[in-house]
């Protein structure tokens, strides 16, 4: 029996009939549709930070959220090389305001969960920073001097008793070297020349001297949900900075607000010497969001406490 068939044996029931009459025609959701584009494109025409942002080649409005952040909080140096970390960084406003304001050898790592083509002289990871593994690789990116094991399995990791979580399982040039000889060197992938490492002499257990998040996923108009969501991104981007941040790093992370607001600046005051809850003039009046900048992280930082107290 053909599907035409089928289809044509379809009856419409009463109820169905009720809801088919409450949608709108063509029409009109396309009236609906065209009518709510044309207030966000008039609010941008109108907006000062838009047209600056064109006039001067800046990918967003965002980039003056930063910049304002940054002149305030003084993040970037731009006469000594920054690793810098902008979680949730696409499409790229805020990891050019980085690599503007920092000396020309900094190392900028922008992470998105969605693909993204990363301004000129940023590096890019398309991940998602609810895993774990992303911290790693996030962390091969900035311990240049190591080797990846591509059998490593990430997720099989065991807890480290000095800093808590993940310990930097990959294998130094030296480890490789002297296992040359009895392993397949094509196990191994090198990042970087052992010129990087001899260059560097120690390896550095927190390598980023900023972390910025600007992560948040598409409002869905539920505040209570945004901001849980919200919540959840600057944890992670919170447990990034215990494991991967220097002491007295930097960080930034933007906080869609709402009820658990005060238990997250706690966690924060738990990691750093000072905090601050900042509301950039270029944010919208009207957005809940706010920026959480944790400045002068402290040297020991005991994670489990920073969750559970
Ligand atoms: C407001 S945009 C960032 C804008 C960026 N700072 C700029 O200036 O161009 C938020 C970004 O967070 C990213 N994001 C949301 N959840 C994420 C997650 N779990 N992991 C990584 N990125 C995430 C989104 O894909 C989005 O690109």
């Amino acid at each position: 029996m053909s599907s035409v068939v089928l289809f044509s044996k379809w009856r419409v029931s009463p109820r169905a009939k009720n809801l088919v009459s409450l949608l709108p025609r063509s029409g009109e959701w396309l009236r609906l549709h065209s009518s709510s584009s044309n207030k966000w494109i008039n609010r941008q025409q109108n907006d000062v930070y838009s047209k600056e942002a064109k006039l001067r080649n800046l990918k967003s409005r965002a980039s003056f959220k930063l910049m304002e952040i940054d002149d305030k909080y003084k993040l970037f140096k731009s006469d000594v090389p920054q690793s810098v970390l902008d979680l949730g960084f696409a499409p790229g406003s805020w990891s050019l305001v980085a690599r503007q304001r920092t000396d020309p050898s900094s190392m900028i790592l922008g992470v998105d969960i969605l693909p993204c083509e990363p301004p000129r002289g940023v590096s890019s990871l398309q991940a998602n920073i609810l895993s774990s593994k992303t911290q790693d690789l996030i962390r091969l990116y900035f311990s240049k001097h190591f080797q990846v094991d591509r059998l490593f399995n990430t997720h099989s990791i065991p807890i480290d008793k000095d800093h808590g979580y993940l310990p930097p399982r990959l294998n130094t040039i030296e480890d490789t070297v002297e296992r040359e000889a009895e392993q397949d060197n094509e196990e191994y992938r090198e990042i970087f020349t052992a010129d990087d490492h001899a260059h560097t002499g120690k390896i550095a257990k927190r390598p980023i001297d900023v972390i910025l998040s600007d992560m948040l996923m598409n409002t869905s108009g539920v505040p209570l949900r945004d901001h849980l969501l919200s919540i959840d991104l600057c944890d992670a981007a919170l447990v990034t900075a215990i494991d991967l941040l220097k002491p007295k790093g930097a960080f930034v992370c933007k906080l869609y607000r709402g009820k658990e607001d005060k238990s997250f600046e706690k966690r924060l005051r738990s990691v750093f010497d000072k905090v601050h809850i900042f509301k950039p003039a270029s944010s919208r009046s009207e957005s809940k969001e706010a920026y959480f900048v944790g400045l002068k992280k402290k040297a020991k930082v005991d994670k489990v406490a920073v969750f559970t107290s």
